[in-house]
């Protein structure tokens, strides 16, 4: 049950006695940071240890919870939109699903390179919206991290994802238990630009990078026995019906998981173990929601969209110094991926509709429509390789000169581009 902490906000430093394997619930005011520490006992931030007696600073709006396995007392300092102790939470049974996944790896570990055993856990968790998916997945991820395992995070969540900004799919390994601030470390991660916050916008294409994504993962293990034992842990989005169902399915499968997670809905559990049951190697397992998910609504999701873009330019604290740069518009080439017809209305038979292909390219002609969009920047050598090439990272298009044909844009840093050519979808940001 959760009880009622010391109120909904904080603004001298307070202290808080947690018992054993119960959590501290915050929500960080909107307006200022949060400082908060660890005085006695051991405690985690989903998953995560705090280090005793140094000051973790949370920027405005986050929402967290301070777990102890064995009690702890912790002190806040700073605004907070709520914060409450509770009770009953769901970790005990999420430890324990490490602990099968951490057998799992040991037993992969120990078997052959070449044979199919020495293939670790593929978790894949699934649920609606604001189950907490993300939230499990950081934990198991740090969990496994804190015992040496190097597994691969990849989040397929195009809407809320955490390793890069939104729109996009990404993958990397997780070295260290997560930064309970800082979040997943952004070193070198494998992304693939989808171009919409939404999968409804070309779930084709969607399904494409799924498939690119997974087959080169899956060649880094051919080579890697260490990652390969540590396995993944794929973060999908929350719709759950209808074509969001169709992906999940097509995620599933495409990444040959073998555990999948269902948090918070029946329905979806048993419509997975019904259609998975031919598979006798998945397993798929329901798990609670934590009551400290905290639900957003479609204006918070889209405000949290703006805040990943505006900390992948400018860092989590402003930290970052980002470049704005001038190039011509004939230096870059903007691509668009699933534009247009396929075929002209006059080559089609009578009464029919021309469908538009949702793979091809179509060469964007650079005019005032790219102003507030956010581009991404393709590895590919040759424009036909742009479908199938993951991405070196993301320009923003703040000025458009159409009279000296000039094109400024904001990227991390200063000099050339790594790439002339660069993807547009429908993802924008207004910069304030
Ligand atoms: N136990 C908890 N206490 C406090 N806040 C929590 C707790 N668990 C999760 N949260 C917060 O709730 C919010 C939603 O959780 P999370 O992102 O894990 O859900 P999700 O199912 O991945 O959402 P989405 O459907 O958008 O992908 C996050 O801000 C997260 O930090």
């Amino acid at each position: 049950m959760a009880a009622a902490g010391g109120g909904p906000s904080v603004s001298t430093p307070e202290q808080v006695k947690l018992d054993k394997e119960c959590e501290l619930r915050v929500e960080v005011s909107p307006d200022s940071s949060l400082r908060l520490r660890l005085l006695s006992g051991t405690a985690e931030i989903f998953g995560t240890e705090i280090p005793p007696q140094i000051w973790l600073s949370f920027p405005p709006s986050v929402k967290f919870a301070v777990f102890t396995w064995y009690g702890a007392t912790v002190e806040m300092d700073g605004a907070t939109e709520t914060y409450y102790t509770a009770d009953e939470t769901p970790m005990v049974s999420y430890v324990n699903v490490h602990a099968v996944l951490d057998a799992r790896r040991n037993r992969s570990k120990a078997s052959p390179s070449d044979s199919e055993s020495s293939q670790g856990p593929r978790v894949i968790v699934v649920g609606p919206t604001d189950s907490g998916k993300s939230t499990l997945s950081r934990m198991l991820l740090s969990w496994a991290a804190k015992q040496g395992w190097k597994p691969t995070f990849v989040d397929l969540d195009i809407g809320q994802g955490s390793i890069t900004i939104p729109a996009c799919i990404a993958a990397t390994p997780i070295e260290m238990p997560i930064d309970p601030v800082e979040g997943i470390p952004l070193e070198m991660p494998l992304v693939y630009f989808y171009g919409h916050p939404t999968p409804s916008a070309n779930a084709d294409l969607y399904k494409v990078l799924v498939k690119e994504l997974a087959n080169i993962l899956e060649r880094q293990f051919a080579g890697n026995t260490e990652s390969r034992a540590a396995g993944m842990v794929i973060n999908t989005m929350g719709w759950v019906d209808g074509l969001g169902y169709e992906l999940l399915l097509h995620a599933i499968d495409t990444f040959n998981a073998t555990v999948v997670l269902v948090l918070g809905q029946e329905k979806l559990c048993s419509l997975l173990k019904d259609v998975l049951k031919s598979k006798p190697n998945v397993d798929v397992v329901k798990l609670q929601k934590s009551g400290g998910v905290v639900s957003r609504n479609a204006k918070v999701r889209q405000k949290a969209r703006g805040h990943r873009i505006r900390e992948y330019f400018y860092g989590l604290t402003n930290d970052l110094s980002p470049h704005s740069n001038v190039a011509s518009f004939s230096d870059l080439t903007v691509f668009r991926v699933g534009g247009g017809p396929q075929a002209p209305r006059s080559a089609l038979p009578i009464g029919a509709e021309p469908a538009a292909d949702p793979t091809r390219l179509v060469q964007v002609k650079i005019d005032r429509d790219l102003l507030h969009l956010v581009l991404a920047v393709s590895y590919a050598k040759e424009p036909n390789e742009i479908i199938s090439s993951n991405v070196a990272g993301f320009i923003y298009v703040t000025d458009i000169d159409t009279q000296r044909n000039k094109i400024t844009y904001l990227a991390p840093s200063a000099g050339e581009l790594p790439s002339r050519f660069l993807i547009v979808g429908s993802l924008t940001w207004i910069e304030n």
